[in-house]
């Protein structure tokens, strides 16, 4: 069944990959040993030319008995006419056709991914990066000027690919040339108006929200072009108004304008394009002097140097030097099984006090007025405030008293606030929240995300602003680190006589990824809890680009794929045959697991074409497991191959009731037309197909019945 079901598949492929003009393919399958036994040219005279020359008679019958010279004539496509009718009259070798006789490539048919492309969303909100100097020579911001420019620049376009390889709806992407062998394409989205980023608002966060939310499932990456004044600011904004983040946003600009001489920008944008197109570390980050920072720690600390942003209190998250080095243990990942969403009414009515030696009780009371009901407070040191004021702390506590939430953070740039002093415990005790080592646009903007939810109590609120949502916050670890997996390695990097702790971690990088992924066979969350508490990151592949949560999700282990979730695994990640997670479960007919992975935002990643070819061989085979695999996982039903036929005329055609009833119950109309104008009723009655002609009618009473 299996080998039978995979010639069919192989079939349909060839099929479609001569649809396509897509010889390389053809050639693949043909190298492969595959028998081309059938071929039916839609349009594509360039299959036509490699199929006949690869042996495939035109003199095959289709299901109508249709032969491919019949076809030919029905199209009255006259080169292939003439060439089928030279083929059967003249010896082949003949008719050998130059190589410049093939008409131009039309479209590469992307099966599984054999040239592995990512897509970047650029949403360009203004800054330095894409001014220029006005004529009083100062730097403004100019509209419809980045796009057309950077399409000039090698560096940041590859036209040649593009004229080889796009599509016709991927005429207004960009593309790099190729970094290890993958593409990122990218499409630039230009706000109106630009902005200087001092001008900007929280309503400006919110417009940038929404933008990630609506082309979320579209792109496997997103970087926003921002002014740098305030780029902490929103990247802290988008780091809590992004809930459930799955995908990696990059927010970058330059000190000088890009196409300056001695620019930053072009080295910032780059990086950050590679970063979100080919690395998933799902948070928001800061990517500026080669340094992936993330957002919600960043502060712009230089106002002239290139290197104008840093995160005081961790690492960063990446450096990209001649390698780029990913610090994956340090990735933050959500540990919710939910798609991802944008919350974006932010309260505004917060503020940042920065006190001082012999700052009056006056301000104080001012700043704490109504309607004021969050503010950061920004004391000395290790969260100190004078003790020795009882007015000034009095006034503090009666507005936490009255609901006004008040998180102490350090002035200083580094460190944190700390309750081990006199002075910081006073201010703790007249209901000051410790708000540990965040920044103050940290701070600010959480404050405003958390007063924000409608549906927290204020016990809530104040709970949620000591937690650690985001990674903006230190918080000390509970868990005993198991030794067991260290000394696996010890003794492996013992027996390979391998002595460095370089060494040493490249050994636990190739054997972790193997382990995980063995573990996940089996559904071992035993074996891969230990993995990740000795420093394994569950989310890293194996040599096939394949992670735990693809296995379990192929496997079917339910426990050990929500264990993966509940970890952070992306449910994005691709291996190196472009197959997602989602993709593995419906192969594996998981129906659990689909629910699970759809809930936490997988979304199918396959091209139509390719869609429709699996819907075509299941329904063909009457396997209504992977349809209904297919359709929880969110697949259109409806979608043709490339003779416009849906699966219902396959289902029909191959006499398959029971496919033909569940396609009609799962809303594929039976009215669409294939190439020939063809129906699905059409299909049933050339074959006198009775009971599916009823079933038809029948499905057609109902829907008219129900209106
Ligand atoms: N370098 C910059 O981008 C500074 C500019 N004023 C801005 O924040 O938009």
């Amino acid at each position: 069944m299996a080998s039978q079901l995979y010639r069919m598949q192989l079939q349909v492929f060839s099929f479609s990959a001569a649809a396509y003009g897509d010889l390389e393919t053809l050639q693949a399958y043909t190298t492969a040993g595959a028998n081309l036994m059938n071929a039916v040219d839609t349009e594509s005279e360039r299959s036509v030319h490699f199929l006949l020359h690869s042996g495939v008679s035109w003199m095959f019958e289709d299901l109508f008995g249709n032969t491919a010279l019949d076809c030919a004539r029905k199209r009255k496509v006259n080169d292939n006419i003439a060439m089928i009718e030279r083929l059967v009259t003249a010896d082949m070798t003949e008719t050998r056709i130059c190589e410049n006789q093939i008409p131009p490539k039309r479209r590469k048919l992307m099966t599984y991914e054999p040239e592995p492309r990512s897509t970047v969303l650029v949403i360009y909100t203004g800054g330095t990066i894409g001014m220029e100097t006005n004529d009083e020579g100062v730097y403004e911001t100019k509209e419809n000027f980045l796009v057309s420019k950077l399409k000039t620049l090698p560096l940041f376009h590859d036209e040649e690919y593009a004229v080889a390889h796009f599509a016709a709806d991927e005429k207004d992407f960009l593309v790099l040339p190729h970094q290890n062998g993958r593409r990122v394409m990218y499409k630039i989205m230009e706000y109106k108006p630009l902005l200087d980023s001092s001008n900007m608002m929280e309503n400006d966060w919110g417009k940038i929200a929404s933008d990630l939310f609506e082309h979320y499932d579209h792109y496997d990456g997103f970087v926003v072009l921002h002014g740098t004044d305030t780029m902490a600011y929103t990247a802290s904004a988008l780091s809590f108004m992004c809930e459930n983040l799955g995908k990696t946003i990059i927010l970058t600009g330059s000190q000088i304008p890009i196409f300056e001489v001695r620019s930053d920008g072009r080295d910032n944008f780059l990086s950050s394009l590679i970063m979100a197109g080919l690395y998933n570390i799902p948070e928001v980050l800061v990517c500026f002097d080669n340094k992936i920072l993330r957002g919600n720690r960043s502060i712009k600390n230089d106002a002239g140097s290139f290197s104008a942003f840093i995160s005081p209190n961790i690492p960063p998250i990446a450096t990209l030097e001649i390698r780029i080095n990913v610090d994956w243990a340090a990735v933050f990942r959500t540990t919710k099984t939910e798609k991802f969403r944008v919350h974006k009414n932010m309260c505004l009515n917060v503020g940042l006090l920065r006190i001082f030696p012999g700052i009056t009780l006056q301000t104080v009371k001012a700043f704490l007025q109504p309607p004021m009901q969050g503010v950061v407070l920004q004391t000395y040191g290790a969260g100190n405030a004078p003790d020795d004021r009882p007015d000034f702390l009095k006034v503090l506590k009666e507005a936490s008293d009255i609901g006004v939430v008040i998180i102490n953070i350090t002035q200083c740039t580094k460190g944190c606030v700390m309750t081990s002093y006199a002075t910081g415990k006073a201010l703790n005790d007249a209901g000051v929240i410790c708000g540990g080592d965040m920044t103050p646009e940290a701070a600010l903007t959480k404050l405003s995300y958390v007063l924000s939810k409608e549906t927290w109590s204020m016990e809530e609120k104040r709970k949620f602003m000591k937690r650690n949502l985001r990674g903006e916050m230190t918080v000390v670890a509970k868990e005993d680190i198991s030794i067991l997996d260290f000394e696996l390695i010890e003794s492996v990097a013992q027996e390979l006589r391998l002595s460095s702790t370089e060494e040493k971690k490249k050994l636990q990088d190739a054997l972790y990824p193997s382990l995980m992924c063995a573990a996940a066979k089996t559904g071992d969350n035993d074996a891969l809890e230990i993995l990740r508490r000795s420093g394994g990151n569950l989310s890293s592949h194996n040599y096939d680009g394949r992670t735990a949560l693809h296995v379990a999700s192929k496997e079917g282990h339910v426990p050990t794929v929500k264990y993966l979730l509940q970890q952070g695994v992306s449910v994005h990640l691709k291996d190196c045959n472009g197959i997602t997670p989602l993709h593995d479960a419906v192969m594996g007919k998981h129906q659990d697991i689909i629910t699970l992975l759809v809930q936490t935002g997988a979304k199918l990643t396959i091209k139509p074409i390719v869609l429709s070819l699996e819907l075509c061989c299941a329904a063909a085979s009457e396997d209504i497991e992977t349809l209904q695999a297919y359709r929880d996982a969110g697949a259109n039903l409806s979608v043709c191959d490339y003779d416009k036929r849906t699966a219902l005329h396959v289902a029909v055609d191959s006499g398959c009731k029971r496919s033909v009833h569940f396609l009609l119950d799962n809303g594929v109309s039976w009215k669409m037309e294939d190439i020939s104008g063809n129906t699905a009723l059409d299909c049933a009655k050339k074959r006198n197909a009775t009971e599916i002609i009823e079933m038809i009618e029948q499905k057609e009473r109902q829907l008219k019945n129900s209106i």
